[in-house]
């Protein structure tokens, strides 16, 4: 099978396909930018690059509150509120899907794929999004960071979709851009996605199985 003309890996259609959030399917980048300097200026603290940002995002709402609020360690409980609170009320200000979304979700749910999302983002945030966004109604499944005890690079929320999707490790495909994505979907024995296009650097990408530049590559399916 030649995979570099075939990033799937495979020719037959996996039974589950699941989607990482931020910087997968959508762009939300400034979103979580705005929101992390909204939190800061909320501390009378200056505000940080969107490039610094970016760097930080990936284990989580309260992991990235940590990393961009150094200078206030001991009030991480407020900072996280004053983030999450403004990322709610700022969900899709500048957040848009990726080029390829809805070709690449309508291909799946063709080929009979059972679609889910699975982040690091607060389950409630990720709804929301999705929603504004217009395509929570595509995925049977949305985990959110908080869905399970141990969110990725942990394989916990992986196992617990293709568990609610009634689908083995061998059937499903994790699509992602950053480390969590990838060692998550190793530690689960699921094939993995890497989107070179999203938050990741690019030495978590050679992590992942197969790379795409964007979501149009992996259309048209080869199953
Ligand atoms: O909120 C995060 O830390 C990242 O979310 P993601 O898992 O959808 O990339």
């Amino acid at each position: 099978m030649d995979t570099t003309q075939n990033p799937w890996g495979v020719m037959t259609a996996p039974s589950l396909v699941m989607f990482d959030l931020d910087g997968t399917l959508v762009d939300s980048l400034a979103d979580l930018a705005a929101s992390v300097n909204f939190m800061r200026s909320s501390f009378g603290l200056p505000p940080l690059a969107t490039e610094t940002v970016r760097q930080c995002i990936g284990k989580g709402a309260r992991n990235l509150v940590g990393r961009t609020l150094p200078e206030r360690a001991d009030d991480l409980d407020r900072g996280l509120d004053l983030f999450l609170e403004h990322n709610g009320a700022n969900i899709a200000v500048h957040s848009r899907l990726y080029p390829g979304v809805l070709p690449l979700l309508a291909a799946l749910r063709d080929a009979g794929v059972f679609l889910a999302v699975v982040s690091n983002k607060p389950t409630v945030l990720c709804r929301q999004l999705l929603d504004v966004l217009e395509v929570a109604d595509w995925f049977g499944t949305v985990l959110g960071g908080d869905a399970v005890a141990q969110c990725k690079p942990w394989p916990d929320p992986l196992l617990l979709a293709m568990e609610q999707a009634g689908v083995v490790a061998p059937a499903a495909v994790m699509i992602g851009d950053s480390s969590n994505d990838f060692d998550a979907a190793r530690a689960a024995g699921v094939r993995s996605i890497a989107c070179t296009f999203g938050f990741g650097e690019p030495w978590e990408m050679e992590l992942a199985d197969s790379r795409i530049d964007s979501l149009e590559a992996l259309l048209p399916l080869p199953f």
